[in-house]
């Protein structure tokens, strides 16, 4: 009965990439990061016993070459190691397909960073096929600075607040009700077809609520629209074979619902966990239960509040043990991220990173994995894991997945 379960903690890089001097991201370690600031601030350092059994700080002190200031630090016993990333973009889409055996090697359409930062005629088009009175925003910008600067503009006017970051996105930001939900949707939906040809990666529905800049507060309502993946990755390659390959949280947008024979959707950490452990309970065999992990990028990274990183960090240790007591002896467990975003980097944007390779089955010894060349190596080990066959990238460790 061969399953696997992939923890995709969204932005946790565990050290600066060799390349990372291309992206401005030198230095940068997210969880080391994390690790200096909660103790700097709290006086004592945060415990991480579970995540340090599977290897995480084995894997970031190895990847990153600094200490991480941990207390309960254990002895790892899986397999650990850390990947750097072939793909051209440091982006969500880039790093999910990348472990999924597909790595994004074109450069994606980006905007300037101007202000405007939008083409005209393109902004032209959306307000006339969306019937709506023009845009706000039109900049790069942080989604939550920017509903306290135009949020009340947005709902006197009704015009949509779109924005765009170094990544390849298009976010369009809008109230639920005074602009409707299904309407953004719609807007969105009307956006991605525009931006096809300018090979834009992403459109995002950003929706919000709230009365006043003071209280406006985005829901658990995102929806990303994604560009299809440029070849078929683990994931069609599993369900064509008749396996059932589960998205939880944002998995099944980000593969542009490609390779996907379940969704759930969880609002916030502990659901996502939650709801894993559920679907736990019931894969069948052949099943890849796949779960993105979105607050730490979302709620933290971007945000750039390191503290908050590292309590959602102790919270997603403490519900390991559930995790663990649900593996049967053919499931491997995965923790892996799909890029960095150092909450005490410079600016909100993503970080240039290795991301963990982490992989634990029941009754396994310690198991370093080493550097890994591209995330590629996951979806590799998956095709082993399952029998599909071998992908075009990617160097498998199936074989390391011992037990004692
Ligand atoms: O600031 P918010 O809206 O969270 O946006 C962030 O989320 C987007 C998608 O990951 C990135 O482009 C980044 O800008
Ligand atoms: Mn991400
Ligand atoms: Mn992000």
């Amino acid at each position: 009965m061969a399953r696997a379960i992939i923890l995709m903690a969204d932005s946790l890089g565990v050290g600066a990439a060799p390349d990372a001097d291309k992206f401005g991201d030198v230095g940068a370690n997210t969880l080391a990061h994390l690790l200096k600031a909660y103790k700097e601030e709290k006086g004592e350092a945060l415990a991480l016993p579970n995540l340090s059994k599977l290897g995480l700080i084995d894997a970031c002190e190895a990847a990153g070459g600094e200490p991480c200031l941990i207390s309960q630090r254990q002895q790892s016993t899986g397999a650990w190691g850390y990947a750097k990333e072939l793909s051209s973009g440091k982006d969500t889409p880039s790093g999910h397909w990348e472990m999924a055996g597909v790595p994004v090697l074109f450069d994606w359409g980006y905007f300037p960073n101007t202000q405007p930062c939008f083409p005209k005629e393109f902004i032209d088009e959306l307000c006339k096929r969306a019937d709506i009175p023009g845009i706000l925003g039109n900049c790069y910008g942080s989604g939550t600075v920017i509903l306290e600067q135009l949020g009340e503009e947005h709902v006197k006017t009704g015009m949509p607040i779109c924005y765009t970051s170094v990544d390849s996105v298009f976010q369009i930001a809008a109230h639920e009700q005074s602009f409707g939900l299904e309407k953004l949707y719609q807007v969105c939906e009307i956006a991605r077809a525009l931006l096809d040809e300018m090979n834009i990666g992403r459109v995002i529905a950003r929706p919000f609520i709230g009365t006043s800049s003071a209280d406006f507060i985005r829901t658990g309502n995102r929806r990303d629209y994604s560009v299809l993946p440029p070849a078929p990755t683990v994931l069609d390659k599993l369900a064509n074979n008749g396996g059932e390959v589960i998205s939880i949280g944002k998995i099944a947008d980000i593969y542009a619902h490609q390779g996907i024979t379940q969704k759930h959707k969880a609002p916030g950490l502990m659901n996502l966990l939650n709801k894993t452990t559920e679907v736990m309970d019931s894969a069948p065999d052949n099943s890849l239960i796949f779960t993105n992990l979105v607050d730490f990028d979302e709620k933290f990274g971007h945000r750039r509040n390191a503290v908050g990183y590292a309590q959602a960090l102790a919270e997603f240790d403490a519900f390991l043990p559930t995790v663990l007591g649900k593996l049967q002896d053919d499931d491997i467990l995965i923790i892996t991220a799909d890029h960095g975003c150092d909450p005490t980097a410079p600016g909100t944007d993503h970080t240039r990173e290795y991301v963990p390779v982490l992989a634990y089955r029941n009754g396994m010894n310690n198991t370093p994995l080493g550097e890994r060349n591209s995330f590629a190596d996951i979806g590799q080990t998956l095709a082993q894991w399952f029998n599909l066959e071998a992908l075009e990238y990617g160097d498998g460790f199936a074989d390391k997945l011992v037990t004692a």
